[in-house]
């Protein structure tokens, strides 16, 4: 099961032909099974094996200089540093959807930094001390609003897709415009057998809460995504290159669109070398994900455009900060 890739610069060259030609392969790959691969995104390779560059030194300061910027934990939006095994994706899973599957002590193979946009004064970045990393924040901070630009222009190819009135979408995300975040990941090396044990995942099988991730992810491998036509089972994400980007639905759209466009539920597993292998030590693996997510004030419920007569309003009006703050509760 291989994933298509979509050419933004086709949306970008300002031709109604292309445009409307981008807006239909974009929506029909992420019909499929919430996944497509971007290139054409306008981010030249240095600029991405920098902030690879720039993860890889946030994650090498000392321990105690990242618990000063740790994340409280809890509902409030994530900011800082968490430590490997402090959250648990399965449990966003859990409680979205199989309330019996999953044990209580499932953990995450995973340290992340989490950043709010620029722009966001209600939930500030906690930054590491500009003397640690020089050059860090100014990098992450211009790197997220390029980020910010191909999620609005794919938001608006979905609205040319689904024949919506300009905006419908993108006015969602842009109006206050300070709700997105970007993740930096870093799953350390780490040994197969604590893996086949079978408490412990790179991260465990979730959706995201926003509107649409936007992912970078380097060599190793592992990012699985479900497919759809068998429930249940995984299939690879195979990048050929980090530049290209992977883009998958979240929840947030999933609810605007009243179930139209269902959320790509994923996992990082073994990367395909070590697929067979009982023992052995996985390399580190590094990933970039840019969390789209709708204005805090904006309703998360089904938007009208996609409740048609006769059909029932699957998603309940509530603001994305409540969403996000219930969701949250159950991640720690
Ligand atoms: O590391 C990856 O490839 C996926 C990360 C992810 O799913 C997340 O941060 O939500
Ligand atoms: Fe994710």
């Amino acid at each position: 099961m291989t994933l298509a890739t979509v050419d933004l610069s086709l949306f970008k060259s300002g031709r109604d032909v292309d445009r409307q030609q981008f807006a239909s392969q974009l929506l029909s790959s992420l019909s499929q099974h919430g996944f497509v691969k971007l290139v054409g995104h306008g981010i030249s390779n240095a600029a991405i094996s920098q902030s690879f560059g720039w993860s890889k030194s946030f994650f090498q300061l000392r321990t105690e200089d990242k618990l000063l910027i740790a994340n409280p934990g809890g509902p409030e939006p994530q900011r800082g540093w968490s430590a490997v095994g402090v959250e648990s994706s399965s449990s966003l899973y859990r409680q979205g959807l199989l309330k019996s599957k999953i044990t209580e002590d499932l953990r995450d193979a995973r340290e992340h930094f989490d950043q709010g946009s620029p722009n966001d004064y209600q939930y500030p970045t906690r930054w590491p001390p500009e003397r640690e990393l020089p050059g860090f924040r100014g990098f992450m901070e211009a790197f997220f609003e390029v980020l910010e630009g191909v999620a609005a222009d794919l938001m608006a190819a979905l609205e040319l897709a689904f024949g919506l009135p300009q905006g419908v979408f993108v006015d969602l995300i842009t109006h206050e415009g300070n709700a997105s975040e970007l993740r930096l990941n870093h799953y350390p090396a780490i040994e197969v057998e604590q893996i086949k044990m079978g408490n412990v995942s790179r991260i465990w099988p979730h959706f995201d809460l926003g509107v649409i991730t936007l992912l970078f992810q380097d060599e190793v491998g592992g990012l699985d995504f479900e497919n759809r036509k068998q429930r249940g089972t995984f299939s690879r994400v195979e990048s050929s290159s980090p530049t290209e980007m992977v883009v998958n639905v979240s929840e947030t759209l999933q609810r605007w669109s009243n179930g139209t466009l269902p959320a790509g539920l994923h996992r990082v597993s073994l990367p395909r070398d070590f697929e067979n292998h009982d023992s052995g030590t996985l390399p580190e693996r590094y990933s970039i994900a840019y969390f789209c997510k709708a204005d805090r004030s904006a309703s998360v419920g089904s938007l009208t455009h996609f409740v048609l007569p006769g059909h029932d309003r699957e998603y309940e009006n509530i603001s994305a900060l409540e969403y996000q703050q219930q969701r949250l509760k159950s991640a720690y």
